[in-house]
C-alpha cells in the first residue's frame, strides 16, 4: 500500500508544573496507523475529553511537533520550516474545526474568507478564476456563491457556516481533511447533513476524512476505520462496524454502555457501566506492561 498519510509510534509528552511539583503528562502514547492514497476513507479517533485527540490531529497537521515517532504525508515529514513548503502541505492537509462561530470573525463577510484561501493556496489572481474555485469548492458542499456573497457569520445558521468552513478547506483540493469534532457546536438537527456531507466527500471526490469525535453515533454511521483512545492510548482499532458490534477492550464496552445508559436514562441501569468503569480502570494501571494484539477480525485490542 502506497500511503497518503502515516503515523508511526507517535508520543507526546506535556512537562507541566514548576521545578519543584513538575509532572509529566502523555498525551498521546505510542500511536500508529496508516491510511492509503489509492483508498479513500473516514478514519475515526474516538475517546472522552482528554484522551489525546486533539494533540494527536494537530501534530498530523504540524502545528506540534511529536516527542517520539515519525508522522510522513507521501513519505515526507509534516513538520516543516520552510515557508513555501508548508504551504504546500497544508494544500494538501486542511483542517475543520470544532466551532464554526469562532472560525470566522463576525466581522468579516465569509467569501473574504474563500477569496484569500484561493489566493493563497491556488494562486489565482483574476476575479474570474477566484470565482470559479470559490463557487466549486461551495457547490461541492450543497451551497453557491450567490447563496453565501456578501454575508456575515451571524447571517448564516451554524450548519450553513460549517459548510462554508469545510468550503474553504476544500478550495485548495486536499486529498486529506483533519476534521475536530466538526458537528459537536451545530445544531444536532443540521448534524446529519454535515456527517452525511463528509460522507459524500469521501464518495464523490475522494477526500480521506480523519474525523475527531466522542460521539459514538455519528463514528458508527460514518467510519471506515476507527482507533479508540483512553488517556493518549489507543486500547482498541480496526473496522468501524465490526469494533463497535461487538468491542472488546472494556473501554470500549464502555463507551458504548454509555450511549445506551443514556437512552435509559432513570432506568437505573448504571450498574453494568460502574463494572466496566472497574475493568477499564484496571486495565489503565497495567497500561504500561500492555500491546495491542491482533484479531482475526483485523481489529487489534490492547491486552
Ligand atoms: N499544551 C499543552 N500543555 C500541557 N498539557 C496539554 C497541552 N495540550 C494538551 N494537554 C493535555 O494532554 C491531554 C490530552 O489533551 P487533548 O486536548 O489532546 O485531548 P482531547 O481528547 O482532544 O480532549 P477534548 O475532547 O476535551 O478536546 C490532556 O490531559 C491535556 O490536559
Amino acid at each position: 500500500m502506497s500511503a497518503l498519510l502515516e503515523v508511526a509510534d507517535v508520543g507526546k509528552r506535556f512537562q507541566m508544573g514548576g521545578i519543584l511539583g513538575r509532572q509529566e503528562v502523555r498525551a498521546v502514547d505510542e500511536v500508529s496507523f496508516a491510511i492509503a492514497a489509492d483508498k479513500p476513507e473516514i478514519f475515526t479517533i474516538i475517546g472522552e475529553s482528554g484522551s489525546g485527540k486533539t494533540t494527536l490531529a494537530r501534530m498530523i497537521l504540524g502545528l506540534e511537533r511529536p516527542s517520539s515517532g515519525r508522522i510522513l504525508f507521501r513519505g515526507e515529514p509534516v513538520h516543516h520550516e520552510n515557508k513555501a513548503d508548508r504551504l504546500k502541505f497544508m494544500a494538501n492537509v486542511q483542517p475543520v474545526f470544532q466551532n464554526p462561530f469562532e472560525a470566522f470573525n463576525p466581522l468579516k463577510r465569509v467569501d473574504r474568507y474563500l477569496q484569500s484561501t484561493a489566493r493563497r493556496y491556488l494562486g489565482a489572481r483574476d476575479k474570474a478564476a477566484i470565482e470559479a474555485a470559490m463557487d466549486g469548492a461551495l457547490q461541492k458542499v450543497g451551497l453557491s456563491l450567490a447563496e453565501i456573497a456578501g454575508r456575515f457569520p451571524h447571517e448564516l445558521s451554524g450548519g450553513q457556516l460549517q459548510r462554508v468552513a469545510i468550503a474553504r478547506a476544500l478550495i485548495p483540493n486536499p486529498p486529506l481533511l483533519i476534521a475536530d469534532e466538526p458537528v459537536s457546536m451545530v445544531d444536532a438537527s443540521l448534524r446529519m447533513a454535515i456527517v452525511n456531507l463528509l460522507k459524500a466527500l469521501r464518495d464523490d471526490f475522494g477526500v480521506s476524512v480523519i474525523y475527531i469525535t466522542h460521539d459514538l453515533a455519528t463514528a458508527y454511521y460514518i467510519s471506515d476505520r476507527l482507533i479508540i483512545m483512553q488517556k493518549g492510548r489507543v486500547v482498541e482499532m480496526g473496522p468501524a462496524r465490526a469494533v463497535l458490534d461487538n468491542p472488546e477492550h472494556p473501554y470500549s464496552q464502555l463507551l458504548k454502555a454509555s450511549v445506551l445508559s443514556a437512552d435509559d436514562a432513570g432506568a437505573g441501569n448504571l450498574k453494568p457501566a460502574n463494572e466496566l468503569l472497574q475493568f477499564s480502570n484496571d486495565r489503565l494501571s497495567r497500561a504500561d506492561a500492555s500491546r495491542l494484539e491482533e484479531r482475526a477480525d483485523g481489529r487489534r485490542v490492547r491486552v
